[in-house]
């Protein structure tokens, strides 16, 4: 392994910038820049010089190896926050054959030193990425080892139950049958259960973390753009009294209380003959199938064809007139916090199914797992402790305690530098 650095805190100016390094050379390059090598993991204030050249008074930790985030001798100054002094020190550091890091290197290496699973690195990768409160809180259950902690309470059930078979394997004669234990069944439907909650919850998990979308669709002239622009509170699409005004698909971006929610501005369903348009109704048809749910807007609202059970059917321009049910106005801005409000509610709902398992390649690992485990009563005893190997090692599998290795450049190339 080489010695690697990054700056750890976003480019440009600021009250501080961390730079840090990782690898074997660290104490030593530490010791030439700032003289005495601080206590582990204390701060220090130091003179950081190159040779003659003070490049400025920085707070400096120093970590042990076995003792660091990567679990490599790891060094960090905490600079005064203009680019030109961590520029300076990046020169010096690459004077002593310090290489720049990778963006998510620091982590990978966590990573292959066994600071943290690979579920945690998704749930630290999330976390970089959060926007939302309830994506934080998911991503930091993950990025704390919550679902290794899973992982490991099953799988040492499953060894349990693999330990007694094997003991039935070996105590078993030519005369006496083999008997498995019910304790090794109730082993293995205890974790059955388990494995097909944190599956029921996959979908829902990972709509949370991806965030929800929401389309807001309906005839042109309808006042799409226009109820965007109230979410939104600025003037984000193009309004016009002109059918057909939108064609791209816009994505708002929001939190809803929490919740991260894109709004998609649609172009109007209508037949046309203009082709462009003609591609834009089959984009917003598509799109708004594919969405967590649609607001179907329209001045007399009728039931479209895309209406999917849980959706909002809502009149616009409640300031012309009124009528039944949900209405808006995006020109005095009437019923649109209600209509946030029952989309809230509705996402709520759908949040709350969500769990701990939220990427695919989890979900994967877990689904090997259970099939490994659909074994019926009866099941010779070698092919039963055979089934429990492979289910353990699904579980291993989801964790990234084996087959890792195809992932990993997936996972960290998606972190920024410096982590
Ligand atoms: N009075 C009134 N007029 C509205 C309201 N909402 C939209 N309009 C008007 O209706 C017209 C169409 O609004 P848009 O927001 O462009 O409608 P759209 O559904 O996005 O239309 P397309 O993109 O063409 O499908 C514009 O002239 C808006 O000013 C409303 O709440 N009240
Ligand atoms: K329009
Ligand atoms: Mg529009």
């Amino acid at each position: 392994m080489d010695t690697i650095f990054a700056e750890a805190t976003p480019p440009g100016r600021g009250g501080v910038s961390v730079v840090r390094l990782s690898g074997p050379d660290s104490h030593a390059v530490l010791q030439t820049l700032v003289g005495a090598v601080p206590e582990a993991r204390r701060a220090y204030l130091r003179a950081v010089r190159d040779g003659d050249d003070l490049i400025d008074r920085a707070l400096v930790l120093w970590f042990p190896e076995g003792h660091s985030f990567t679990g490599e001798e790891v060094a960090e100054f905490h600079l005064h926050g203009a680019p030109v002094i961590s520029t300076r020190l990046a020169e010096a550091l690459l004077a002593r054959g310090l290489r720049r890091a990778d963006a998510g290197e620091f982590s990978k290496r966590a990573f292959l030193n066994g600071r943290m699973d690979l579920a945690e690195a998704e749930g630290l990768s999330d976390l970089l990425s959060a926007e939302t409160e309830a994506q934080r809180k998911l991503a930091m259950r993950t990025a704390d080892g919550e679902l290794g902690q899973k992982a490991d309470e099953l799988r040492s059930k499953l060894i349990r139950a693999g330990a007694l078979v094997e003991a039935s394997i070996d105590f078993a004669d030519e005369e006496v049958p083999e008997e498995v234990p019910a304790e090794v069944y109730s082993l293995i439907d205890s974790v059955r259960h388990d494995i097909s909650m944190m599956l029921k919850a996959y979908p829902a998990t990972e709509r949370l973390r991806q965030g929800y979308e929401v389309a807001i669709i309906g005839p042109p002239n309808a006042g799409k753009s226009s109820l965007l622009n109230r979410i939104a509170q600025r003037e984000f699409a193009l309004v016009s009294d002109i059918a057909g005004t939108t064609r791209d698909i816009l994505e708002l971006r929001t939190d809803l209380r929490g919740l991260p929610v894109t709004f998609l501005d649609t172009a109007g369903l209508r037949e046309s003959a203009d082709p462009v348009e003609a591609m834009g109704v089959k984009r917003a048809t598509e799109r708004a199938e594919q969405a967590d749910l649609r607001i179907h807007l329209s001045e007399s609202p009728d039931v479209s064809t895309l209406l999917v059970d849980g959706d909002f059917v809502v009149r616009s321009k409640a300031d012309l007139g009124s009528g039944n049910g949900i209405s808006i106005s995006s020109k005095t801005g009437e019923g649109v916090a209600e209509l946030l409000d029952l989309v809230y509610d509705s996402l709520r709902i759908k949040a709350a199914d969500s769990g701990l398992v939220g990427h695919r390649r989890q979900a994967e690992a877990l689904e090997r797992a259970r099939d490994a485990l659909d074994i019926s009563a009866g099941t010779e005893p070698e092919f039963l402790a055979e089934a429990l190997r492979a289910a353990a090692l699904g579980l291993a599998s989801m964790v990234g305690r084996v087959g890792a290795e195809d992932y990993l450049d997936e996972i960290f190339s998606s972190f920024c530098i410096g982590k």
